[in-house]
Parts: structure tokens; C-alpha cells; sequence
């Protein structure tokens, strides 16, 4: 079936869709049925291959009138966080690639300038559109280019900390800019605090536009005297404002508001972003949407609304058809809870993930005892250390790639003063379809440098339920508990324990220590039998608590041939490196090599795919032991140094 063919096959309309140029000249009546028909085509599609099918089909409607409204690329549309932009892509030119949406070689699940001019902001990361729109409007201001800038943030994303210090700034700049405000009242649950409140105060004073029509109707038979009538209006509507709408908040930041306007209605839309287009300064337009809408399974799904079903899904029920597996996730959750009966001191903090993080099963016993802060991750940091000076023990449940921004907050709010935090990190290492900027590669490096904090990787449900709590036993200082995504890994127990150092397997030759970190246990116990039997004996230990570096690694180290280090994180600064210093420091001459990801920016696939193309599978990683072992056999007096030059 060609690619047309099957476009055709979701509507007539859609297949003809080629660019922003074939919406523009629809009519409303067409409109409606594109509408309908890319509904159809997202749920189809989405519903094969998994992604943000909630998201997107809230702003259809939205997409449609930015497209009609603004010349893309000329003007820039940037999409917060990017997990909605499948409409955009659909209406410039990319309805084929939604058959391999997130997967290697296929259309990403974000924004990507790679894929089409028309695209900016490839960041997953929310709340940082409108610093992008700040700096580009500003750009095009200096540069003298008539350009309109279009950013469209969600009410979630509003709740970061980026947001409020773009406005401040886009205020002051005071430069023509378009904020789409998509209010959906949700990040992945409800969302939540006084700005959330705010907007559904505005949400719930339609009135206000409703009563400034009333008013300009009645003006409007008095004949107009000119100016003196504009301003009595004028006055009025002020007045309304702050009498009856309290969007004043906006207007008093200095950023003209529009709104609330129908989300789903085109023409509404598109004359709310008329007007602010022509404003000439920075205008913000609240558009009310619903998350899931047409599309009854995501509508009703309470949890999220079908925020981003992570496989195939029922198109009848919205259900995953995949079985159920148990994931770290849920071991976490359980462990948690089991640990919060025993000890009141421990409370949870979730930056509106209280669901993916598993922080909900905690909420929904002890609901005084999580606290959701909205998507800000810097925040809950620091808030934690504030209910660690309080006498508590917070954990904070975070994907390991959204601590990323609160570095600053965890080495000098939280380490410095030496406070019991517990930052538990989901979705550690390689994700996968999310792609480059989802990667939970970073944290043993980034955090492996802050003086007083341990970082715990378990190598299954066992040692995540045990270094949890030897974490949640820790009160002189910071903790990171850090676990992959998907399925636990099978539990693998330990010969024998030297220090916190678990060995698990031995032989009576020592030619290979092999650190596996974290979930590469498993992978480890794979290659001791391959390289074994090519004859070499090989030691394979997991740290459990990988940074600080064990003094324990460098003692079985010193009585080994070759130590090799094989990590779900970036190589530089990772476990491997440190553990190379600590060799170094010690005088154990032995050479290592360490084994883990590159820095770099790794495509989107399946978790699998990723580390095979990074020769992170025990067959390749046997392969390389085996190739060092005998080239040490061939020269055996040659020490090559502690660590192989750094590849980055
Ligand atoms: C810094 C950061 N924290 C958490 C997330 C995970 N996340 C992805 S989308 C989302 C909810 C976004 O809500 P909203 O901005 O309202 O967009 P909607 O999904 O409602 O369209 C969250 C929390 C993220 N992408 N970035
Ligand atoms: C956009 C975002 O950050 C999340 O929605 C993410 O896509 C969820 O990933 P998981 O599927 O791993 O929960
Ligand atoms: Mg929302």
C-alpha cells in the first residue's frame, strides 16, 4: 500500500496534505473533517507503535490554526517538552514515518531539526520553550527580520521554574512573541498548585470575555464618539479584568493575555492568534484543550489520559497489549511503602510523575506524605533538603535524566549541609524510544563528583529492596538509588560479600575482575562463561554502591591480571573512571578497562538496540575480554597503563 494509499485510508482530506499550505486554504467545513480524520490517523498509528497519543490528540485543533495563522518554517513554532508536536509533523509532510514513530531508523517521538526544517527544539526536557522564544525573538529583533515567534507550552510545563524566568524576561524585552498556553489542567494527573488554580480560575471565568460583549453591544448601538468611547470600553474591560478575571497576573507581568478560548475550536483559535500576532509585543493565548479528546479511552483514563502508553495499545480499550511484566518501578513501589509503615520520617516527593515514578502507591496510603511539586525537579531538590532540616527523610522518585537540571540544588542545598535525601532514579541509563535527551546516562558521573553522596545501582529486586533501605538508613549525607527501565532483572545472588562488593561469580584462575555495575550483573555472568571458555578465569563483582569507588574494588583488583568495568552511563567520569583513578592512587598496577557509553547524543530505538550498537552485550563484551586476556598473555611484561585513553 503506498504511503498515500494509506493516508487516504484515515480521510480523504489527509492525504492530501502535503504542507502547511494545503491548510491554509481549507475551509471550517474542511477543517472539521481534517480534524477528524488526523484523529483517526493518530489513534492508528500511535496505537501500533506506542508514543503520546493523549497529548497529541488535544491539539489537533491547536496545530491546525498555529499552521493557518503562521508561515512555519519563516515563523518558528517550538513545541515545550516536543512530546506533542505528532499533529505538526503530520501537517509538514511526515505521515509516513508514523509507521516507525520512535523506533532506530524512524520518525522521533520529538521535534528533530535532522527530519525537517520546520523543526527547533529537540530538547524532551519541559519547560525551556519559552527561554528558547525569549532568545529568538529577540534575535530576530536585533536582526531587524519580521518573524513571529510561536512557542506552545502545556500547563504542566508551566510549572517549571524556566517558565517564570522566561516571562519575567519576555516582558521586559517586550518583543512581538506568541505564547500558546495549552491547558489541559494535566501534566500526566491533574496539575497542581497556585498556578494550576490560577489558570482553571481563568478557565471558569469565560464570563469575563462573555460580559465585555455584552458591553461592547450596548456601546456599540450608542453612536461611537471616537477615542473618549474606546476608552470608556476600554476602562471597562480593565475593570472586568480585575473584578471578574483574575488573569491580571499576566497583564500586570506586562504580557498582554488572550483568553480563555476554546482549544478545539479552529476559528477561535486562529482569531485569538490573529490578534496576537498583530500585537506587537508578547502576547499570551490560553487555549482550554482536553487531553485525549475525541478518543474516549484516552478521555476516560484517569491515570494520564493515555499520556504516552510506552507499546502497543487496544484502539477499543486504550489497554497495552503487551504482558504486564514486574518492573524496577514497582519493586521500588512496594519496597517504599513497606519502608515508609515502619518509619513516619519518610515522606516522597514526585515533580508530577507520581504515577511513573511509582511515588503514587506511597500517596495513595499516606497522601500527607507526598508531596507533587509540578514539573520542577530543581525545586523538589531543594524542598527535600528543606524537609530533611525539618527532621524527615524525603525520598525523591525522578527520572534519572530530569535530575540533570537540579545539580546545583543537589551538591550545595542538599550535600553540603549533609542532608538525608533519597534520590531515587527511574528510567536510569539507555532508555530508548525517547531517544538522546531521555537517556539517563549522566548521573554516575554528573553526581559521582559530589563530596559525601553515595550512589546505589542494584543488580535486581533484591539488592534494590536492600540498598533502599541501606540508603534510607544513611543520615549523614545524600543517597542516589539509580535503576533501568522495563522488567527487573532476575534476581542473582552473591557467592560472598567483600565489604559492600558482591561477588558472584569465581574461579580458581584470577586472570579477569569484571565490575559489572547495576543491571549489567546478568550480562557479567554471561561473559565469565564465554571467556572461560576460551580457558581464562574470570571474577565477577557488583559494587552495589558504585561512587564512591569501593576500597574493596581495588583490593580484588591488586590480585587479578586485567580488570575490565562494564556500565549503563557515560564512560567519562563514570564508575569505570573513578575506579581507574582509585588504582592509580593505590599503585595497583593492573591494567583496567572500562567499558559504558559514549557522551555523545545516542539515536532513539529499543533499549536493546541501543546498547548493541554500543557493543554493550556480553557477546561483544566477551569478546573484547578475551581479545585483551591473550594479547596480555603475548606480552606479558608490558603493563599498559590503569586505563585506556579516555574515548569519551
Ligand atoms: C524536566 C522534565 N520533567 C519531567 C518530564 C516528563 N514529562 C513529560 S510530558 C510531562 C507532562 C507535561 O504536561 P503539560 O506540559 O501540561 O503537557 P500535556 O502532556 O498536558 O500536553 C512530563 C511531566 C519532562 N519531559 N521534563
Ligand atoms: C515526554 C516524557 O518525558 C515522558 O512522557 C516519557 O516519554 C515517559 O517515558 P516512559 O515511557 O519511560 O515512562
Ligand atoms: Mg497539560
Amino acid at each position: 500500500m503506498s504511503v498515500e494509499e494509506d493516508t487516504a485510508n484515515h480521510g480523504r482530506l489527509l492525504g492530501t496534505v502535503r504542507g502547511p499550505q494545503d491548510v491554509k486554504r481549507m475551509s471550517g467545513e474542511e477543517l472539521d473533517v481534517l480534524a477528524a480524520e488526523i484523529r483517526d490517523f493518530l489513534i492508528a498509528k500511535v496505537s501500533r507503535t506506542g508514543g503520546h497519543v493523549g497529548p497529541n490528540l488535544g491539539v489537533v485543533e491547536l496545530t491546525l490554526a498555529m499552521h493557518r495563522v503562521f508561515d512555519s518554517p519563516r515563523d518558528r513554532l517550538l513545541f515545550d517538552t516536543g512530546h506533542q508536536a505528532y499533529v505538526h509533523k503530520i501537517l509538514t509532510g511526515r505521515q509516513a514515518g508514523f509507521d516507525k514513530l520512535r523506533q532506530r531508523g524512524g520518525l522521533s517521538g520529538y521535534p528533530s531539526q535532522a527530519e525537517s526544517e520546520h523543526d527547533l527544539i529537540e530538547n524532551s526536557h519541559a519547560s525551556t520553550a519559552l527561554s528558547y522564544a525569549d532568545g529568538l525573538a529577540k534575535a530576530y529583533a536585533l536582526r531587524g527580520e519580521a518573524r513571529s515567534v510561536v512557542a506552545v507550552v502545556g500547563d504542566g510545563a508551566l510549572t517549571g521554574g524556566m517558565c517564570w524566568e522566561a516571562l519575567n524576561n519576555i516582558a521586559t524585552a517586550g518583543n512581538s512573541l506568541v505564547i500558546v498556553v495549552n491547558d489541559n489542567g494535566r501534566s500526566y494527573s491533574p496539575t497542581i498548585g497556585g498556578l494550576a488554580d490560577h489558570l482553571s480560575s481563568l478557565r471558569l471565568n469565560p464570563g469575563y470575555e462573555k460580559v465585555l460583549d455584552t458591553v461592547k453591544d450596548a456601546l456599540g448601538s450608542t453612536p461611537l464618539v471616537g477615542k473618549p468611547m474606546y476608552e470608556v470600553l476600554h476602562a471597562v474591560k480593565k475593570g472586568i479584568k480585575d473584578a471578574v478575571a483574575p488573569q491580571a497576573m499576566f497583564e500586570d507581568l506586562g504580557i498582554k493575555y488572550v483568553g480563555p478560548v476554546d482549544g478545539h475550536d479552529v476559528a477561535a483559535v486562529e482569531s485569538a492568534l490573529r490578534a496576537a500576532k498583530n500585537f506587537g509585543g508578547p502576547v499570551i493565548v490560553h487555549a482550554v484543550t482536553r487531553k485525549g479528546y475525541g478518543y474516549r479511552p484516552a478521555e476516560e483514563d484517569e491515570a494520564d489520559c493515555l499520556h504516552g502508553p510506552g507499546s502497543a495499545f487496544d484502539v477499543e480499550t486504550g489497554a497495552l497489549l503487551a504482558a504486564p511484566s514486574v518492573k524496577w518501578t514497582h519493586v521500588f513501589a512496594d519496597e517504599l511503602l513497606a519502608i515508609a509503615d515502619e518509619r513516619p520520617d519518610v515522606v516522597g516527593i514526585t515533580a508530577a510523575m507520581a504515577e511513573p515514578t511509582g511515588i503514587a502507591k506511597l500517596a495513595r496510603k499516606y497522601p500527607e506524605r507526598v508531596y507533587d511539586v509540578g514539573i520542577a525537579e530543581q525545586h523538589a531538590a531543594t524542598s527535600a533538603a528543606g524537609l530533611a532540616l525539618g527532621g524527615l527523610h524525603p525520598v525523591v522518585a525522578v527520572y534519572a535524566t530530569f535530575l540533570n537540571r537540579a545539580f546545583d540544588q543537589v551538591l550545595l542545598d542538599v550535600a553540603m549541609h549533609k542532608l538525608p535525601v533519597t534520590f531515587v532514579l527511574d528510567r536510569a541509563g539507555i532508555t530508548g524510544p525517547d531517544g538522546p535527551s531521555h537517556y539517563g546516562i549522566w548521573d554516575m558521573s554528573v553526581f559521582g563528583v559530589v563530596p559525601g553522596l553515595r550512589i546505589a545501582a542494584p543488580r535486581d529486586a533484591a539488592t534494590l529492596r536492600e540498598e533502599l533501605r541501606e540508603a534510607l538508613a544513611t543520615d549523614d549525607g545524600p543517597t542516589v538509588v539509580r535503576f533501568p527501565t522495563g522488567a527487573v532483572a532476575a534476581d542473582l545472588p552473591a557467592l560472598r560479600r567483600v565489604g559492600p562488593v558482591d561477588v558472584l561469580a569465581e574461579s580458581a584462575r584470577t586472570d579477569v575482575l569484571l565490575v559489572a555495575v547495576g543491571s549489567f550483573g546478568q550480562l557479567g555472568m554471561e561473559v565469565a562463561a564465554r571467556v572461560a571458555e576460551q580457558g581464562y578465569g574470570v571474577t565477577v563483582v557488583d559494587p552495589r554502591w558504585v561512587r564512591p569507588v569501593p576500597a574493596e574494588l581495588v583490593e580484588l583488583a591488586a590480585s587479578h591480571r586485567l580488570v575490565v568495568s562494564v556500565e549503563d552511563g557515560v564512560r567519562v567520569g563514570g564508575v569505570g573512571d573513578a575506579l581507574g583513578q582509585a588504582l592509580r592512587d593505590a599503585d595497583v598496577r593492573v591494567p583496567l578497562k572500562d567499558l559504558g557509553v559514549p557522551a555523545d547524543w545516542h539515536p532513539h530505538g529499543t533499549r536493546a538496540q541501543i546498547l548493541a550498537d554500543l557493543g554493550l552485550t556480553a557477546q561483544d563484551v566477551a569478546r573484547d575480554v578475551t581479545g585483551w586476556i591473550s594479547r596480555l598473555d603475548a606480552t606479558p611484561d608490558r603493563l599498559t597503563p590503569t586505563n585506556t585513553p579516555a574515548q569519551n
